[in-house]
């Protein structure tokens, strides 16, 4: 059978030119691992959900006699199913793990600079991924149709239609129309949360991966000292797969008792949607982005060619969107000449780790402001709006020049060396 499939596919070729490559082995080269993995527990537990799923506000009568969306009555249906509540719980906790795994993956790849050169596209598909895994856990969010997931999507659907001239057109794209309110917002999301975004994103991870075989794994600094010149690392295959698989079977055991142990919120727990809107919070992902939006003050607004500048805006889009330039233009800003082949050491660059510790602080600060409310209710001096904006400015600030201070006393001149040219 191999013989024959061999004769006409080249599986022996392909076997040594892609399957004996070896891989560098690294702690936090698996952290895209982890993403990958987390991405393929969501489409595993996903399709089970669709299986159960109806994505439709329609009234339906319950047992009980209580009128509610066919939505929402489809969630109770999924929780009472053998294992429901927990494959749902597994998808819900998959979604955090891969939006987690995607930014400390991120982090470091910037910690590292193996953003540059050969790699800047491959860094250019990992920021696309990264945002569409955003989107697409917020295109989640709305479908339980309980108070709390409209309540938390209204927040993201006034932020779409605040976006000057294109706003209305977007949010007739993602939510079909006035949300909530429109029938048709269920099933766009539906489809969108489903179909389009996980197609996207599995079509780039693609990319993602061939592009990383093509232009071969950075190396930790070690293997510049012990094998110059050469890759030291485990081939693909059998060792770095059955690493995978072994990671994988890891992963898939601890979130099944993690999962089973916390579940997702059941949709009781808010009831159904009522004009009332609890005061509820977005995960902590989009918590940084809700705390901008509790400290930017209501003044904040003016006209520019016809259209409002507003603080949803400001806040939701222009302040996240000044980041993501940043971010993309990062690899042609800060370059190399050289084709990277070894990573190079957060202790030799003191300015971009130093930056690196400033935006973290910078998110940190911004979450801290998403608990404005809370801090009010109890007295606290954190629910001054002048404090808030000191610590979101000021923190960062503050960071950056204390890390390089103590980097210049710790690694000296460091920074002046160029290690692992090509
Ligand atoms: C859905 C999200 C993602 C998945 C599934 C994914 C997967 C992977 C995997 C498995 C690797 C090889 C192992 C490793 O170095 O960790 C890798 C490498 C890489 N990723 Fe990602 N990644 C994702 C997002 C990102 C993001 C957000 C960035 C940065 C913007 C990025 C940039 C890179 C780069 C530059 C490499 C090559 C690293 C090197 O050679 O040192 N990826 N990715």
């Amino acid at each position: 059978m191999y013989k024959w499939l061999d004769e006409r596919l080249d599986l022996s070729g392909f076997y040594q030119k892609v399957l004996r490559k070896a891989f560098p082995v690294h702690h936090s080269f698996f952290l895209g691992e982890i993403t990958l993995f987390a991405f393929i527990v969501l489409v595993l537990t996903g399709v089970f959900l669709t299986l159960n799923y109806e994505p439709s506000t329609r009234p339906v009568t319950l047992a009980d006699g209580r009128t509610v969306p066919a939505a929402y009555a489809s969630i109770l249906y999924i929780d009472s199913l053998p294992f429901g509540a927990v494959i749902r719980s597994l998808h819900h906790w998959s979604a955090h793990v891969m939006i987690a795994a995607a930014f400390l993956h991120l982090l470091r790849i910037l910690l590292t600079g193996a953003y540059k050169k050969p790699r800047e596209l491959n860094y250019l598909v990992g920021l696309a991924l990264l945002g569409l895994a955003v989107v697409t856990a917020f295109t989640g969010y709305a479908l339980p149709y309980d108070n709390y997931a409209v309540t938390a999507t209204r927040i993201g659907y006034g932020i779409a239609a605040s976006i000057p001239w294109v706003g209305g057109a977007l949010a007739e794209v993602m939510f079909g129309g006035e949300f909530p309110g429109s029938d048709r917002a269920i099933p766009r999301l539906y489809s969108l949360h489903v179909l389009w975004l996980p197609l996207l994103l599995a079509l780039l991870i693609g990319l993602h991966l061939a592009i990383m075989v093509k232009q071969k794994h950075t190396q930790p600094r070690y293997a510049e000292r012990v094998a110059p010149g050469k890759i030291l690392g485990v081939p693909m295959y059998p060792q770095q797969l059955v690493m995978m698989g072994i990671l994988f079977a890891l992963y898939v055991g601890i979130m099944a008792v993690l999962a089973g142990a916390f579940l997702a919120h059941p949709v009781e727990a808010f009831g159904p949607p009522t004009p009332e809107t609890p005061a509820v919070k977005p995960d902590w992902y989009f918590l940084w982005l809700f705390g901008l939006l509790q400290i930017i003050p209501a003044t904040w607004q003016f006209q520019l060619f016809g259209a409002v500048i507003g603080p949803e805006f400001i806040g939701g889009v222009l302040i996240p969107g000044i980041l993501a330039v940043v971010a993309i233009l990062l690899p042609f800003v800060d370059t190399r000449k050289d084709k990277m082949r070894y990573l190079e050491l957060p202790s030799e660059h003191p300015v971009r780790t130093s930056a690196i510790l400033a935006l973290l602080v910078f998110f940190l600060m911004a979450t801290l402001a998403g608990y404005k409310i809370d801090f009010q209710q109890q007295g606290s001096i954190l629910g001054n709006n002048a404090v808030l904006w000191t610590l979101v400015l000021g923190g960062p600030l503050l960071t950056f020049f204390l890390s390089y201070a103590l980097m210049r006393v710790f690694y000296g001149k460091a920074e002046e060396k160029e290690p692992g040219a090509a």
